[in-house]
């Protein structure tokens, strides 16, 4: 998916929700169990109750493949059943020397035909390079995470005068143009938006962090927007989690429209 075609979606659909869909067995509702197949009937009736209220999914691999083969497949059978226009993300925090990144850039995007994959930025060019050689994909690098440990590397000041993420933000923009990168900032450090934006001012954003971690849906918007929207703001287990009973899909759905509403509101305030 093109940027133009992410940012239709989002003006279509009124909102830049990411679903992210963070499935684990111990959380879901204790009916679907006895199902052949519990995480794929448990996304896909998430899918079901959500998709009108996002444009994207985002699928944390950690979830998947702690369950070996069987995980890989319930995985696959969730992306098949993703509506074709809706913008997908493997969560998968990977990069490696060259030859290994081109190995996990094939198993997301042509195996897995994900959008867009995320990736961290530490061991430099070589390492993320791989997966911008291919057409209309996503990088979605690691810059500010949402997370407390976030702070021990990334606020740090180089010898230059730039904090790490900052450096992050710069140099990678040698690698790759504003439609094939796009950055994680999380929305537990939305005044950190204004600085991110200094630096890459058009690029799309992705936020995780708003409901089970305190994030704030309003400052994210305020301090992140730009006249593209720029944002895809996540939630997984405020969204997926909202009840674990047999109403969870219902439960699910009130809660994306919840953020949707409020999401609608705040583009007709600050998209320009
Ligand atoms: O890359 C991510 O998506 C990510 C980056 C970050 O800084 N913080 C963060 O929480 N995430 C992911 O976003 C999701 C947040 O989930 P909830 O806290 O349940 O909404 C998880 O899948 C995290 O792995």
């Amino acid at each position: 998916m093109t940027r133009k075609e992410l940012f239709e979606q989002i003006k279509k659909k009124e909102s830049f929700l990411c679903v992210g869909l963070d499935t684990d067995l111990s959380k879901i509702p204790p009916h679907l169990l006895d199902t052949k197949d519990p995480i794929f009937e448990f996304n896909k009736q998430i899918i079901d109750a959500t998709a009108d209220y996002c444009v994207a999914y985002k699928p944390n691999i950690a979830f998947y493949e702690c369950l070996g083969a069987k995980g890989w497949e319930s995985l696959q059978k969730t992306l098949e059943y993703i509506p074709k226009d809706i913008f997908t993300i493997a969560d998968a925090k990977r990069g490696d020397i060259g030859n290994t990144s081109r190995m996990y850039a094939q198993a997301f995007f042509e195996n897995m035909n994900f959008d867009s994959v995320t990736v961290a930025p530490y061991m430099g060019n070589d390492s993320v390079t791989p997966f911008l050689e291919f057409d209309n994909k996503w990088v979605i690098l690691l810059a500010l995470t949402s997370n407390q440990g976030g702070l021990d590397f990334q606020m740090h000041e180089l010898t230059n005068g730039k904090r790490l993420f900052e450096e992050v933000l710069t140099k990678s923009q040698e690698w790759g143009s504003t439609d094939q990168l796009m950055y994680v900032v999380g929305a537990t450090r939305a005044e950190s938006l204004l600085d991110i934006r200094k630096y890459a001012p058009d690029h799309f954003l992705l936020v995780p962090g708003v409901g089970a971690q305190g994030g704030d849906l309003a400052s994210v918007a305020k301090y992140g927007m730009n006249d593209h929207c720029g944002l895809l703001v996540n939630s997984s287990r405020g969204i997926i989690y909202a009840s674990n009973g047999e109403d969870f899909d219902e439960q699910a759905q009130n809660a994306a429209q919840t953020l949707q509403q409020e999401m609608k509101v705040l583009l007709a305030e600050y998209l320009k």
